[in-house]
């Protein structure tokens, strides 16, 4: 989505204000709230549903073959915008082969200009690529590899100065929920975002609670909802109200082809971040689909 394409988005469509009675109507008829209405109306056109695809660290040449073509083969709805990640050094068979339909991503990238760093991929080799994204802060890169709040926020500003677009990922451990703390955590992990980003518009929000990813526990919509609406208000104190109602928060952890839809028509769940479901092309094209609920309600 270099320019985001045509807002022709019947979600946005059904928003657009003037004149006010026929913003209301429009409303009731899709039982679109007024603050969702306003805020699609003033996300104008970058507010399109976005799911991503995480491939993390699974795939073969072969396997990668059968799901680039799996998702070549599949119709997507036109109003939302669709990301993947393969594992590095599968982005330029899949930039090759898959439609242009779907942008590709990373999963990770150096800090700052390349050089001397064993082992790392930079943001400048990933734009010579053509890799348009690249997902930071992920929970595998958090908790698993240790790499801190200050870390990621460094990587966001770098990689957005070099043009790739950000996924931003955020999300409380199990233990950090249970002792009421999801909030400062992810209030604390976006500070370290906000400290480093200065223009918002080539970035996704992911709230990825640690507990929904890779169990099968998904967060319900009420829990996910009650979180990304903590954020954008955060947000709205702490950087300013045009990024709040603008800015995509999309939602990660064990979302699947059967629960995307109830999650989908949560007022501030612009999208989905998927893990294990995104290995399967008519999954994960069923999860881009789920747009369609927000449609009827939301
Ligand atoms: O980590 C995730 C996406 O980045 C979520 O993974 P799962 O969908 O496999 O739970």
């Amino acid at each position: 989505m270099a320019a985001p394409s045509s807002l022709a988005s019947s979600r946005l469509a059904a928003a657009a204000p003037a004149p006010q009675h026929h913003h209301q109507n429009h409303q009731l008829r899709l039982g679109c709230s007024r603050r969702r209405a306003q805020r699609l109306v003033a996300m104008a056109g970058s507010g399109k549903f976005f799911v991503g695809g995480n491939w993390k660290c699974n795939g073969t040449k072969e396997s990668i073959t059968k799901l680039v073509s799996d998702l070549n083969a599949a119709t997507l709805e036109s109003d939302v915008d669709v990301v993947v990640a393969p594992p590095f050094i599968y982005i330029d068979q899949v930039k090759s082969s898959l439609t242009d339909r779907i942008e590709v991503s990373a999963q990770n990238t150096w800090i700052g200009k390349g050089g001397a760093f064993t082992g790392e991929i930079s943001a400048e080799q990933l734009v010579d690529i053509g890799c348009q994204w690249v997902i930071l802060g992920h929970s595998e890169r958090r908790h698993v590899i240790g790499e801190d709040d200050q870390f990621i926020g460094k990587k966001a500003a770098y990689a957005l100065s070099q043009n790739l677009k950000v996924m931003a990922c955020i999300g409380e451990l199990l233990e950090e929920r249970e002792a009421g703390k999801t909030f400062d955590v992810c209030f604390k992990q976006m500070k370290a975002f906000a400290d480093n980003i200065t223009d918002w518009k080539n970035v996704v929000i992911a709230y990825e609670p640690v507990w929904a990813i890779g169990t099968g526990k998904v967060a319900s919509p009420e829990q996910a909802q009650e979180v990304h609406a903590a954020v954008r208000d955060w947000l709205k104190t702490n950087v300013s109200a045009d990024v709040a109602s603008t800015v995509r928060i999309i939602y990660g952890g064990s979302v699947n082809a059967a629960n995307c839809a109830e999650l989908a028509k949560k007022e501030d769940i612009d999208g989905f971040l998927v893990g294990g479901a995104s290995l399967k092309g008519p999954d994960f094209a069923t999860i881009c689909n789920s747009v369609t609920s927000k449609k009827v309600t939301a």
